[in-house]
């Protein structure tokens, strides 16, 4: 199999997730880095998955680089800025395992990552599978929204990947109209999109998964795949339209990272040559691991 390699672009922060009352374990996560940790597990050692971000010069940094560099992630796209910090994130969860997030992020490091064009260029330039979230975006100055949405605009006219995960939160966005303009600029840019209903229906007033499907695909990307929990994921490619359904039903302690994990499972799996219900029913797998453990990330 040949050599290819995988860029992933976001934030990865401090996260900090509920053990017992009042005691908290400390990770590293973020929602296209968990993407990027759970595709180097499931990916052939052959390939290369790396990250891009910006993170600090201070001992939590380190400790950050080192543990990207420990789980085989390649950092050479991961700028040390002095004077800088990680974000940081709290999980709390209730009865039912789902997941609420409270952020210290608003100056964090990763909010230049794309202040440089040329950096971006660069980093980008040999990638078979270019890795962005709704989330990558909204962290972003104006500008540097461009300059990002440009060089995914490039990658994908130039025949490679563009893997797309809206991962909506409002609350990161100035405006609900610059929230919508700017992720569906970035689905006009990307060849594959894993959007999650029902949150895109903070988007656009979407009655449904078959509407959602209906306004990526307009937007030009030929691979919709559209998340739904422990519901049905339905498909849509040039190919087909499937829908797959978890096997099984699992009790979760913290669905934290499920999106990120299915999507991992599922790139990883269609890049590998698997079709579109196999890569689903494998990626289902993965998420139904991550949300029995604590965290975003399951070292299964
Ligand atoms: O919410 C975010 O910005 C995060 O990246 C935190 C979590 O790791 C992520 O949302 C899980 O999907």
């Amino acid at each position: 199999m040949s050599h290819k390699r995988i860029l992933s672009i976001g934030e990865c922060m401090v996260e900090l997730a509920a053990s017992a009352p009042g005691t908290y374990r400390q990770g590293f996560a973020g929602d296209t880095f968990n993407t990027a940790w759970h595709m180097r597990r499931v990916l052939p050692a052959s390939w290369e998955v790396a990250y891009l971000t910006c993170i600090g010069t201070d001992p939590m940094s380190d400790r950050m680089l080192a543990f990207m560099a420990e789980s085989g992630i390649a950092t050479d796209a991961v700028t040390q800025l002095p004077r800088t910090t990680p974000g940081l994130y709290m999980i709390d969860t209730d009865a039912s395992g789902e997941r609420s997030f409270t952020y210290w992020r608003s100056a964090s490091a990763a909010r230049h990552l794309a202040d440089d064009p040329d950096r971006l260029a660069r980093a980008t330039e040999g990638a078979d599978l270019v890795y962005v979230s709704g989330i990558t975006l909204a962290i972003l100055s104006p500008q540097a929204r461009d300059t990002l949405l440009t060089i995914l605009a490039q990658v994908k006219a130039t025949g490679r990947h563009v893997a797309f995960d809206s991962n909506i939160r409002p609350g990161l966005w100035e405006t609900p109209r610059i929230m919508r303009e700017t992720l569906m600029a970035a689905a006009a840019a990307a060849t594959i999109a894993l959007p999650t209903w029902p949150d895109e229906t903070a988007l656009c007033d979407d009655a449904d998964e078959e509407a959602v499907i209906a306004r990526y695909r307009g937007a030009g990307v030929a691979e919709v795949v559209v998340k739904s929990g422990p519901g049905p994921a339905r498909i849509v490619s040039d190919r087909g339209t499937w829908q797959v359904a978890p096997e099984g039903r699992v009790a979760p302690v913290d669905t934290t990272g499920a999106g990120d994990s299915f999507n991992a499972a599922y790139l990883a799996a269609r890049l590998t040559g698997a079709p579109e219900p196999e890569a689903a029913r494998g990626a289902h797998a993965l998420a139904g691991k991550v949300i029995c453990e604590r965290g975003a990330l399951c070292a299964v």
